[in-house]
């Protein structure tokens, strides 16, 4: 690809030519952007605030916007430059006029007001990502650059226009892809694919749905189109919010610093768990086969017949003393007003709200009819009076969604009416409390529960909406879980991203169009990604034989990468020299630059903790950050989901299978901890390895490395 490369290598011309142009503008664009901060800092609002809380939000808005002009030493401001055949229509361009844009985080402007750097998000650095030789987008050249340590060294150009010249990989995302893992999770910017480019652009108004196997940049891809999405729809998102769902703390810990670097630092970041456990504490856990049936969507249903079996019909009506006159509402005309109510569908509470309002409504025209000229606070004091609160009480009373799960739960009777059809009788008893809690406080609720307890709060009153949600490892999600999150989207959009081949909860999603219609975006495009980043070939093609047994029908990712000798398998004879053969290779995987990850059974940790501290090694667990100080983390198989080390130990295989409750969800555990390293994988094992990735024979475990 690149007719013309100069590297850092490459002195003689680094230090002359078009390097130092390049340099003078980064020197230049560095100049603007402190000037632009300077000019921020220089506002003196004394004079345009009408008072303090006027002062106070302004200084705030004007902190951030400092904040945000800062210039980080280590994220250079610009990592690419187009040069157009044609001066860019001025409706597309920041700035337009120019043919050449330097393209970088954020946009930079000189005193005039004439773009130095446009931000990567604006229209017109879109051919950045998706001009090709086939179709340029009239763009003539375009050229990346290549950063060490702040300073600009290299830079490398592809001609899109000029047929003379060959399509090459680049080489600087071939090192950007090498790059050494350590510290969190880093942005992508630079070097988003254009299959990436395509879903991070996709339209706020629309739900997507992305499918792609291990490595393929999923959690990148949607970190990166919340960055797309504040940046197009900046006012409307910061009124209805955006919103980060990952799988847990680790997994959130180790992307939090990826929205910040690309300058958002508004968008927060939660779990399921975290999302439904306002109302109650989860202390207690669920046996799968419960879990299953609570995280089933036939539980929404459940929920919404034992909700409304609290609405009767009246059987009396109601009669209002006002001074010396008695004003009576009828039973029938009560009954009508429920029954138009239960035909409306709407929120329970909110009905509750409205009758005693109608019932006041109903006596105001009593009223007017004989003579007298009500208005509206007579209607709420009538409203509030005994004889209506406790006509209302009778036929449509407040009911407390945790109240309502814990009969549920609690009550075999209570599930059984409600149930019935519904839930068979043996799941019934499955989901029952052994030992019936006496009240919401003292209940050991679970995860799932929680959810139930959720999914009743948002029948009693509406969950407001944010404006866009992304969804991280989507696959294990429950329907219940789905519907959750649905809620919480339900006027704005999602991301969903995920892999079915890595689903490892009892209830993981078998299939998108299933888990977008519990979501409540049935009319969500799915995308696949195929193209893998992390994992090297040899690798990625040994994880690749369990498949077949752990989801039929997905493709093997395809790694971009060869790294020849970055996998091996290695028996180790004896249970007894296990511990110490998997110290002795992570000692190997230290001896190079980057970050450790030593993967196994969360039932080998203990062991292998006391292996590596005998051995005088410290290690970190999954979410602290790894440093060029301390880069050994000890992981247990569960908590390995959607993170990355440079180098991977894995300790015993059929460990790790055993280790979930069946064989189909230990082989998708064991295809997890196979795909999480960068550079090399080795794996150890004492006892036979599962049959399903013996399958290539002796001719691949030799080119897998075996010893
Ligand atoms: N276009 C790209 N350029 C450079 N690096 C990339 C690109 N896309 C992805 N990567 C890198 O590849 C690695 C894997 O990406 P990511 O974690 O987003 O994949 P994933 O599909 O979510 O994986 P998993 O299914 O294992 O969770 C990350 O280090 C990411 O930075």
């Amino acid at each position: 690809m690149p007719a013309h490369e100069e590297t850092s290598e490459d002195t003689s011309e680094a230090t002359s030519g078009p390097l130092d142009g390049e340099r003078a503008h980064l020197a230049g664009s560095r100049a603007a952007l402190r000037a632009m901060r300077e000019d921020v800092q220089a506002l003196d609002i004394r004079d345009v605030t009408a008072n303090w809380v006027n002062a106070a939000v302004l200084q705030a808005q004007i902190d951030d916007r400092i904040k945000a002009l800062a210039d980080l030493s280590h994220t250079p401001l610009f990592f690419g430059r187009l040069d157009y055949r044609h001066p860019v229509g001025a409706r597309e361009a920041e700035g337009s006029g120019g043919e050449q844009f330097y393209i970088g985080r954020r946009h930079v402007h000189d005193a005039h007001g004439d773009p130095m750097v446009i931000d990567w998000r604006a229209p017109v650095s879109q051919p950045f990502y998706q001009a090709s030789r086939n179709n340029p987008l009239d763009v003539d050249r375009r050229r990346r650059f290549g950063y060490t340590g702040g300073e600009l060294t290299a830079y490398e150009d592809e001609h899109l226009t000029d047929p003379a010249e060959t399509e090459r990989t680049s080489k600087l995302l071939q090192a950007e892809i090498e790059r050494p893992r350590v510290g969190p999770m880093r942005d992508i910017v630079a070097t988003i694919q254009p299959e990436q480019d395509e879903i991070v652009r996709s339209d706020l108004g629309g739900t997507v749905c992305v499918q792609g196997g291990p490595g393929t940049g999923k959690t990148a891809v949607g970190l990166h189109r919340v960055a797309y999405l504040l940046y197009a729809h900046r006012e409307r998102l910061a009124r209805t919010g955006t919103l980060v769902i990952g799988p847990n703390r680790s997994f959130l810990h180790y992307i939090e610093q990826v929205l910040p670097a690309l300058g958002e630092l508004e968008v927060k970041q939660a779990t399921v768990e975290d999302l439904v456990t306002a109302q109650v504490e989860v202390r207690g856990t669920d046996e799968a086969a419960a879990a299953v049936i609570k995280g089933d969507a036939r539980m929404a249903e459940v929920l919404r017949r034992a909700l409304r079996s609290h609405v009767t019909l009246p059987t009396e009506g109601v009669v209002v003393v006002r001074g010396s006159r008695r004003w009576r509402v009828p039973a029938y005309e009560i009954e009508e007003m429920v029954v138009e109510l239960l035909a409306r569908d709407m929120r329970y509470g909110a009905a509750h709200e409205a009758l005693p309002q109608r019932i006041a409504h109903s006596v105001l025209v009593r009223m007017e009819e004989a003579g007298e000229a009500p208005d509206d606070r007579v209607q709420n004091a009538v409203a509030r009076t005994p004889a209506v609160k406790a006509a209302v009480k009778a036929v449509w009373p407040a009911v407390d969604p945790a109240k309502l799960v814990l009969r549920l739960l609690a009550d075999p009777g209570f599930l059984a009416a409600h149930a019935e059809g519904i839930l068979t009788d043996d799941e019934q008893k499955r989901i029952l409390m052994a030992r019936p809690a006496r009240s919401v406080k003292s209940a050991k609720w679970s995860a799932a529960d929680a959810v139930l307890i959720d999914e009743a709060g948002d029948l009693v009153a509406r969950t407001p909406s944010l404006g866009h949600v992304v969804i991280d490892e989507a696959q294990d999600l429950s329907p219940m879980q789905y519907r959750a999150v649905g809620r919480r989207c339900s006027t704005g959009s999602a991301t969903v991203l995920g892999d079915l081949a890595q689903g490892t909860t009892p209830w993981s999603t078998e299939s998108w169009a299933q888990a977008l219609f519990h979501l409540g975006k049935a009319d969500a495009v799915v995308e696949e990604l195929t193209a893998g980043f992390r994992v090297p070939r040899e690798v990625i093609a040994y994880a690749s034989r369990l498949l077949p047994a752990i989801s039929p029908g997905l493709a093997p990712v395809e790694s971009v990468r060869e790294a020849p000798g970055s996998l091996a398998v290695r028996e180790v004879a004896g249970a007894d020299a296990l511990d110490g053969a998997v110290v002795a290779a992570c000692e190997e995987s230290l001896a190079h630059e980057g970050s450790i990850g030593l993967i196994a059974a969360d039932a080998r940790v203990p062991a292998l903790a006391d292996a590596l501290t005998a051995a005088g090694h410290t290690y970190l667990s999954p979410g602290e950050e790894t440093t060029a100080a301390s880069r050994l983390t000890l992981v247990p198989a569960s908590l390995a989901k959607g993170l990355e080390y440079d180098y991977v130990v894995l300790d015993e295989p059929a460990a790790v299978v055993d280790g979930e409750p069946d064989e189909r969800t230990g082989l998708r555990r064991l295809y997890v901890a196979l795909t999480r390293a960068v550079s090399g994988l080795v794996v150890l094992h004492a006892a036979p390895l599962p049959e399903q990735l013996g399958r290539g024979g002796d001719a691949d475990r030799a080119r897998a490395g075996d010893q």
